[in-house]
């Protein structure tokens, strides 16, 4: 059976046929993003809505900073109402508790991100659980895990990188993964696992590897599909991949360079890979930006599901 999935069928226009020659496409995700966050534009103005995001920042961690900026100027560009919480990295449980609390109360705001990780003495998962289930824009609530594990996915949140590494995925090969192997390389909770269930949700042939498997290059062999999640720079390279395979890489390693030079590196040897693949994703402009047009995309659906309940 078929999926009908996290996308709506006015994003389905994008697909793009696979490419006829050997040479291995690239999966453009910052030119997907914008396509992507073009379209939820248009529609919070053809639609009369206002998303309100709320994203939370605890402590001042100069990464988390940027990212935090990054989907604040995102929600700005598609016309919602964007709010940014800074607190300082004292911030108590208590405190990021009541304030989650009152933007679950509040009716501008449809989507609340707490950016993670989170201070020691804060209780991550805890607080993840506290966001209301229906505004949940990054769905780690234990509400929309389970609705993607049973496949009820039409009223999940679906987490935003998978989501987004799924929508590259259709591109090269269409949204029926029938008959297809898919290899996924971790087994976190914000990728890995429901990356997983997201592949099952849409008929491929799921094996997820870790640090624990043995002969993981052998496994993900066999894949037509491979989506790299572990932070380990550069780990899959030629003897991992089959000829012909769709590599997808969500890793985002900062490593220094020969010149001592800061540099963003995947957990795809990308040199190598490239032409072994028939589509493959870059680091960056791949799977990073599609997860923050993802992000707009879940708090679009958190709008309407939201004032549709309301009036
Ligand atoms: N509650 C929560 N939700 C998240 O979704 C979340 C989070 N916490 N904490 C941190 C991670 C990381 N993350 C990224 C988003 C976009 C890029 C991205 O746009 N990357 C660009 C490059 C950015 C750069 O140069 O650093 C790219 O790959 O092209 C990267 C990483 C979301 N996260
Ligand atoms: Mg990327």
């Amino acid at each position: 059976m078929a999926v009908k999935l996290h996308l709506d069928t006015e994003f389905c226009s994008m697909t793009i046929a696979p490419s006829s020659s050997d040479k291995p496409r690239i999966l453009d995700g910052k030119r997907t993003a914008n396509a992507i966050t073009a379209e939820v534009r248009e529609a919070v103005e053809r639609e009369g809505l206002t998303p309100g995001l709320a994203v939370v920042l605890v402590g001042d961690d100069p990464a988390s900073q940027v990212y935090v900026r990054n989907k604040g100027r995102r929600a700005k560009a598609c016309g919602f109402l964007s709010r940014q919480y800074d607190l300082p990295a004292t911030t108590t449980q208590a405190e990021l508790l009541a304030l989650v609390e009152s933007l679950n109360g509040d009716s501008k705001i449809h989507g609340i991100l707490v950016q993670l990780p989170l201070p020691a003495q804060i209780d991550a998962d805890c607080v993840i659980q506290a966001i209301a289930p229906d505004k949940d824009v990054d769905g780690f609530h234990y509400v929309n895990v389970g609705r993607l594990v049973t496949g009820a996915i039409g009223a999940a949140l679906l987490p935003c990188t998978p989501k987004g590494v799924m929508h590259l995925i259709e591109q090269a090969l269409g949204p029926d993964l029938s008959g297809k192997r898919a290899v996924v390389i971790g087994r976190s909770n914000i990728v890995g696992k429901p990356m997983a269930s997201l592949l099952l949700a849409h008929n491929a042939t799921v094996t997820v590897i870790h640090s624990r498997t043995p002969s993981p290059a052998e496994i993900c062999r066999q894949a037509d599909i491979v989506v790299a999640a572990v932070g380990v720079p550069g780990l899959v390279t030629a003897e991992w991949v089959k000829p012909g395979a769709v590599v997808i890489d969500v890793g985002i390693n900062r490593v220094e360079d020969d010149d001592g030079s800061a540099q963003l590196v995947g957990d795809v040897d990308f040199e190598v890979v490239a032409p072994l693949a028939s589509a493959i994703t870059p680091v960056p402009g791949g799977v990073g930006p599609m997860t923050i047009a993802m992000l707009m995309h879940n708090t679009l659906q958190a709008a309407r599901r939201q004032v549709a309940v309301s009036t």
